[in-house]
């Protein structure tokens, strides 16, 4: 409420502003309007602006099938880490192109569908800057050691196919084993924001001197894979052995990829083994359930280089099994397939191959999400121990095929046909092949997805291939943007208020001095 103030001495006119007020309002005018500006230009700049978004695309050519994935991101933040994600995955209907041995110019053509989803999900005018790469794996690389001449015409049809699709074509290609294990650690860690630590975080791991990764672990039809970070430095089997530097830090990672250990070739190696020893073409196996029934080809059994070696003549050409549904004779019988006699290292997983000692936390995708998720064993909040797992694999085992069929019946049969066999061969190689026990097991997390991102070694090849992840950590100016408005406004707020309280102090307008005398 404001007073007028009168002068002295004269009355009975209308009174009269003294100039220091009317310079005081006046500077009181300006600083309120100066603040609103600041303010206004504080709140238009924080403002965020329209994003500008790119994509890229990656199909993984997997034995089984082909998923192909759309991957988002700021285009200004290109280098930040856990900033890419999956916007889209489209599955290709049919078999995996290594399927397509017999009709290689059909490879290309079956993946048109996915091609066209793509086209609908990116906006059409940044389909030509998008990148589309495709990754071939384990299906792939076993046709190119049995056929190679299919194998070159089938990656011909489906660069060709891919050529003709709007985006910008980057390559078809088999990847090898390595890159395999190695991009699918770095997409889960990529993924769980472990390369980038910030804060209290940072502070705490450059006291230890740690920086704490997750291992991987990738189940695939015809290959599976580990890679961690061992605790110790060893170079006993250096063709294992990765180096990366990734926003400047140092990485020395293990990794190795078991081709015809992918849980399907895994069944073929453990069928033709099993045919080893027959007398007649019908086989009682304990790892399908009771009352299942399977007619197999002998043929088609020993097409595989998997298990090409164990190929002999048999007395029939048919192969008919039936299901036992006995878990623990399955466990005996999948745990032949992991030769544990050689090792010329000081320590090793199967098969002679050289394994450090196991070390942190692991990421289990692909199907070894898929069979423990369908066993309701991927729960984070209280993760199963080892015995239990092993107990529900086992009853479910123990379970009749009507029944289970009757339970499933939105479930692909092939799937559940399958999934007895699956967890016995889950477990016999996480705790035969590479010495997991029920001191580390929980150690293991079952990942589908992180965050909206399929976990998976798509996301890391195309974060390599497009130099997406620096070697050096980028220089990241300490403030925000936003927090350094905020801060010039706050501090010119302070020097305006300093700059009034002094002058009113040194002028001490006469309005106020009776006040403060
Ligand atoms: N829903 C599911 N349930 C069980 N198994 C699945 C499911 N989806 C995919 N799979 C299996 O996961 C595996 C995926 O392997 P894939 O990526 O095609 O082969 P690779 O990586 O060896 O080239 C295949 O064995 C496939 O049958
Ligand atoms: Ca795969």
């Amino acid at each position: 409420m404001e007073i007028p103030v009168l002068t002295a001495g004269v009355t009975g006119t209308k009174p009269k502003m003294s100039w220091t007020r009317k310079i005081l309002l006046i500077l009181g005018f300006l600083s309120t309007l100066a603040v609103i500006a600041l303010i206004a230009v504080a709140v238009t700049q924080n403002k965020p602006l329209p994003k500008n978004i790119k994509y890229g695309i990656v199909l993984d050519a997997g034995s089984s099938h082909t998923n192909l994935y759309v991957y988002e991101w700021p285009a200004e933040k290109e280098n930040d880490t856990g900033v890419v994600q999956q916007v889209e995955v489209c599955k290709v209907e049919g078999p995996g192109i290594s399927g397509y041995s017999h009709a290689t110019e059909k490879a290309g053509p079956s993946l048109a569908q996915c091609l066209r989803q793509a086209e609908y999900v990116i906006p059409s005018k940044q389909h030509q800057e998008t990148p589309i790469y495709l990754g071939a794996t384990a299906g792939m690389r076993l046709l190119s050691l049995e056929n190679k001449n299919a194998a070159d015409k089938v990656l011909s049809s489906v660069e060709k196919t891919l050529r003709s699709a709007p985006f910008n074509f980057q390559g078809a290609r088999i990847i090898s084993g390595q890159e395999e294990g190695a991009y699918g650690w770095i997409t889960i860690n990529y993924l769980l924001g472990n390369f980038k630590q910030s804060g209290w975080k940072k502070l705490l791991h450059s006291l230890k001197s740690i920086s704490e990764t997750s291992g991987a672990l990738d189940l695939g039809g015809a290959s599976t894979q580990i890679t961690f970070v061992p605790n110790e430095l060893s170079s006993e089997s250096p063709e294992n052995l990765l180096y990366f530097r990734l926003y400047g830090k140092d990485y020395l990672v293990y990794t190795h990829s078991f081709l015809c250990y992918g849980k399907d070739q895994a069944l073929q190696q453990k069928l033709a083994e099993d045919l080893q020893t027959m007398e007649n073409s019908s086989l009682l196996d304990p790892c399908f359930h009771q009352g299942y029934q399977r007619t197999i080809n002998i043929s088609d059994l020993f097409k595989t280089p998997c298990t090409s070696a164990k190929k002999k003549q048999f007395p029939f050409s048919q192969l008919y099994v039936q299901g036992e549904g006995d878990y623990q004779k399955c466990r005996r019988n999948v745990q032949k397939l992991f030769n544990k006699t050689n090792c010329p290292y000081s320590s090793c997983s199967f098969n002679g191959i050289y394994l450090p000692p196991l070390q942190g936390d692991f990421g289990a995708f692909s199907a070894f999400y898929f069979v423990m998720n369908f066993l309701n064993l991927t729960s984070e909040q209280s993760p199963a121990a080892l015995d239990k797992v092993a107990a529900t694999v086992e009853s479910f085992c123990a379970r009749p095929w009507h029944e289970v069929k009757t339970a499933y019946h939105q479930i692909k049969e092939k799937y559940l046909s399958e999934y007895c066999f699956s967890g016995a061969y889950i477990l016999s190689l996480l705790e035969n092949g590479y010495d997991f026990t029920e001191n580390n097991w929980q150690r293991i997390h079952f990942l589908g997805k992180i965050g909206s991102s399929d976990a998976g070694w798509t996301l890391g090849y195309m974060l390599n291939l497009t130099n997406m992840i620096p070697a050096e950590e980028p220089a990241v100016p300490p403030l925000s943007y936003g927090s350094y408005v905020g801060l010039m406004v706050l501090c010119s707020l302070v020097l305006a208020s300093v700059l009034l309280f002094a002058w009113l102090l040194f002028h001490k307008p006469k309005c106020l001095q009776k006040g403060i005398v």
